[in-house]
């Protein structure tokens, strides 16, 4: 039996990422709006209620919008905006948060997909909190660079387009000044910590790929942790994950934006100073794949009972 998935917002970044990733399988009956349809109300009240899933890839009022509009109860929803991640009912959609987290999202009818931001932050300290290593009170700082496809239609146009408003000439933008990004609230509750991080994102001029980083005083953490056991603590979280793994630190110097550019992968590593006891814990992946169509065609999966990795670049 194959599964009929409906993609509101087929035609945006995010939208297209996972079009791509579903159009050769034949386990997913894929359906579309054509494109002098693809706003139009009746037509998406008609295949949102017509279909065994959705996915919503569409700006946070669109998307609520498109909720409101689902009457049918068998309709099950994954969405990729920010307006229910940290929402009552609803699952949060990355599987490697936590042991139980899998069954959660296969049982979930609503499931949000997580931001491209928390994936990388979530996927580095939650282990480190949940055994105890970093207090659920320690100030946890997160910084780290983003492709400008992170941004959707309107910032690819601001670097590629010398006509778009705002037209951006720099190579690396920092932003999210006012230390009130809309991703704090879902790194907060997720990652089960007292206060939200403190979180210095930037744009580089790169289509697609993420490099963000943790950076932990180990000295100064109540239990002391060596960086062998940080390191061993996220490789023994993640051992079963096919998406996210631990790779080894030494023996590299540097570490690209582009790593993880084009793949579904997450991969982290637990750079530090044994002797100063200071820890630079990195993860590399793909706004548009862990950190948003990657992650939203792995709950597919996971919600339909299908292969887990099918579709998924690894
Ligand atoms: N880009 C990324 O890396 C990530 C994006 N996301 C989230 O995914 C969602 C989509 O983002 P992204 O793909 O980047 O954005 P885009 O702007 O690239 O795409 C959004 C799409 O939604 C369409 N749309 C807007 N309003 C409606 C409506 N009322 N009915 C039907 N379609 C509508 C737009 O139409 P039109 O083409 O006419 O503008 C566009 O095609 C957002 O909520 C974003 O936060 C999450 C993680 C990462
Ligand atoms: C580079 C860039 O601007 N990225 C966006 C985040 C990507 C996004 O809007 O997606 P989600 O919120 O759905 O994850 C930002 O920081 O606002």
């Amino acid at each position: 039996m194959t599964a009929r998935v409906f993609i509101d917002g087929a035609a945006g970044t995010t939208g297209l990422e996972i079009r791509e990733r579903l159009a050769a399988r034949t386990d997913i009956e894929l359906l579309l709006l054509p494109e002098n349809l693809r706003k139009n109300s009746v037509k998406r009240r008609e295949a949102l209620n017509g279909s065994d899933f959705v996915i919503l890839c569409l700006p946070d009022d669109a998307a609520r919008e498109a909720v409101a509009l689902i009457e049918n109860p068998e309709v099950r929803v994954i969405d990729a905006s920010t307006a229910f991640r940290t929402g009552e009912g609803w699952t949060y959609g990355l599987p490697e948060l936590e042991p139980s987290q899998p069954k959660a999202i296969a049982e979930a009818r609503f499931v949000s997909n997580p931001g491209c931001w928390p994936t990388g932050f979530l996927a580095l300290v939650r282990p480190l909190v949940r055994m105890g290593l970093v207090p659920h009170d320690w100030p946890l700082v997160y910084s780290g660079a983003s492709g400008y496809s992170g941004g959707g239609k309107a910032m690819i146009a601001e670097f590629e387009d010398e006509k778009a408003k705002g037209h951006e000439k720099s190579a690396y933008r920092a932003y999210g000044l006012g230390m009130a990004h809309k991703h704090l609230p879902e790194m907060h509750k997720h990652a089960r910590i007292a206060t939200p991080p403190l979180f210095l994102p930037a744009v580089a001029r790169t289509y697609r790929g993420m490099l963000s980083e943790v950076a932990l005083p180990l000295h100064a953490l109540p239990r002391k942790p060596s960086l062998t056991t940080i390191e061993t603590t996220l490789r023994e979280a993640y051992k079963d994950s096919p998406v996210v793994s631990v790779m080894p630190a030494e023996d590299i110097s540097q570490v690209r934006i582009e790593e993880n550019a084009g793949t579904d992968r997450l991969w982290i590593r637990v750079f530090g100073n044994a002797e100063t006891g200071q820890a630079r814990l990195m993860a590399t992946y793909d706004n548009l794949g862990k950190g948003a169509g990657g992650a939203a065609v792995q709950n597919l999966n996971l919600m339909a009972g299908l292969d887990p990795t099918a579709g998924l670049v690894l």
